[in-house]
């Protein structure tokens, strides 16, 4: 199969949004809105994201159209596009490509989400890189810098469960409870979109989605802000048998574990009532771990008993 023929394979028989005008077939795509348009990329590569032993192709489009569609949830935006640029080796066949694309049309369909373009070249190591579209109505994009003194620090769902079923995947000799809850975080991860739109009505709230681990978010929104936020460790929330990990594991993967795809945010303790209404109606769990303080020395301090230490950013970062 050469590339027009490919294109042709996953080119939509129909489209979902009716602001669009032109999908796939021509130079570009083409949409008219008179809202905020928030948009991001972010790219999966074979040996660093995934390997063949962790996932299936079918997990490698969810997953990567996942990672995504969190940056959106994280802004408070309604996905509605997405253009796949990919790069493709010679050893992957065409059952193969067809199932990473079911994996990215499954969850895309769960938003109404059309394809409306991207790119095929061929190369050394499966490569895809995705942009997503969305959008929020006028002035209510989430950002990092909206973080102030006093606020409560709150996470949804539960951290570390990513790495464990890494950790799982790649150690398979062993066996450990609940591993297929631990594997499918790891591959299937649900962003966490209803409940950052359920938070509409907040005037201000700062997100951040969990890809590095919180280490690294809580500093990004700290620095961010110039504020400093303290974490308590005991208050993480981490899945009922997590415990089954060594304390050394528990700890590295619920702080800077990371790609968990969960929501990390502050908001002013008199709107906490609605965050809580949010996560009530969505059926998120949601606990709070810390609070913001005024701007100190080092931007994020993890306390354990009342005794305060410097949390590094400790997450996974790239060109280290
Ligand atoms: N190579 C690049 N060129 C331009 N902007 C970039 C590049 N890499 C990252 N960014 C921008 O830097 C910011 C932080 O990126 P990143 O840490 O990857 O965010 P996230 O973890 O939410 O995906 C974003 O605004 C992103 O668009
Ligand atoms: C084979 C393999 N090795 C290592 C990891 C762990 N890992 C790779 S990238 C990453 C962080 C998230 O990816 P990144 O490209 O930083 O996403 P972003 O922060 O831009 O959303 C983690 C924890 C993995 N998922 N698979
Ligand atoms: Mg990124
Ligand atoms: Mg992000
Ligand atoms: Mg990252």
């Amino acid at each position: 199969m050469d590339e027009f023929s490919f294109i042709n394979s996953i080119k939509p028989k129909f489209y979902q949004q009716s602001s669009l005008l032109k999908g796939i077939g021509d130079d570009a795509a083409v949409f008219r809105s008179s809202m905020d348009i928030v948009t991001a990329v972010d790219t999966f590569v074979e040996d660093v994201h995934f390997s063949r032993s962790t996932m299936e192709p079918y997990h490698i489009g969810y997953r990567a159209l996942g990672a995504n569609i969190s940056d959106l949830a994280a802004m408070g935006a309604s996905p509605s596009f997405y253009l796949v640029s990919i790069v493709i080796p010679k050893n992957w066949i065409q059952e193969e490509l067809s199932q990473i694309y079911l994996g990215m049309d499954d969850l895309a369909s769960k938003y109404h989400m059309d394809i409306i373009g991207g790119d095929t070249v061929s190369g050394k190591q499966l490569t895809i890189s995705i942009t997503v579209i969305g959008y929020t109505n006028t002035n209510k994009a989430r950002c990092r810098q909206h973080a102030k003194e006093g606020d409560i620090v709150f996470v949804t769902g539960t951290l570390g469960d990513s790495q464990a079923g890494f950790h799982i995947l790649t150690n398979e000799n062993n066996r450990y409870i609940d591993q297929d809850f631990y594997i499918g975080r790891h591959r299937k991860p649900e962003p966490r979109v209803a409940f950052a739109q359920a938070l509409e009505s907040l005037e201000r709230v700062s997100l951040n989605d969990v890809s590095d681990g919180i280490a690294n978010e809580a500093s990004e929104i700290a620095e961010a802000s110039n504020v400093s936020i303290v974490l308590s460790e005991n208050d993480i929330p981490v899945s009922r048998s997590f415990n089954q990990f060594t304390y050394e594991q528990q700890y590295q993967w619920k702080l800077s574990g990371g790609e968990d795809f969960e929501l990390l945010g502050t908001v002013a303790k008199y709107d906490w009532d609605v965050v809580k209404k949010a996560a009530e109606q969505t059926n998120t769990q949601l606990t709070i771990i810390g609070n913001v303080i005024e701007e100190n020395k080092h931007p994020v301090y993890i306390e354990d008993n009342d005794v305060r230490k410097v949390l590094k950013k400790s997450g996974y970062t790239h060109l280290k």
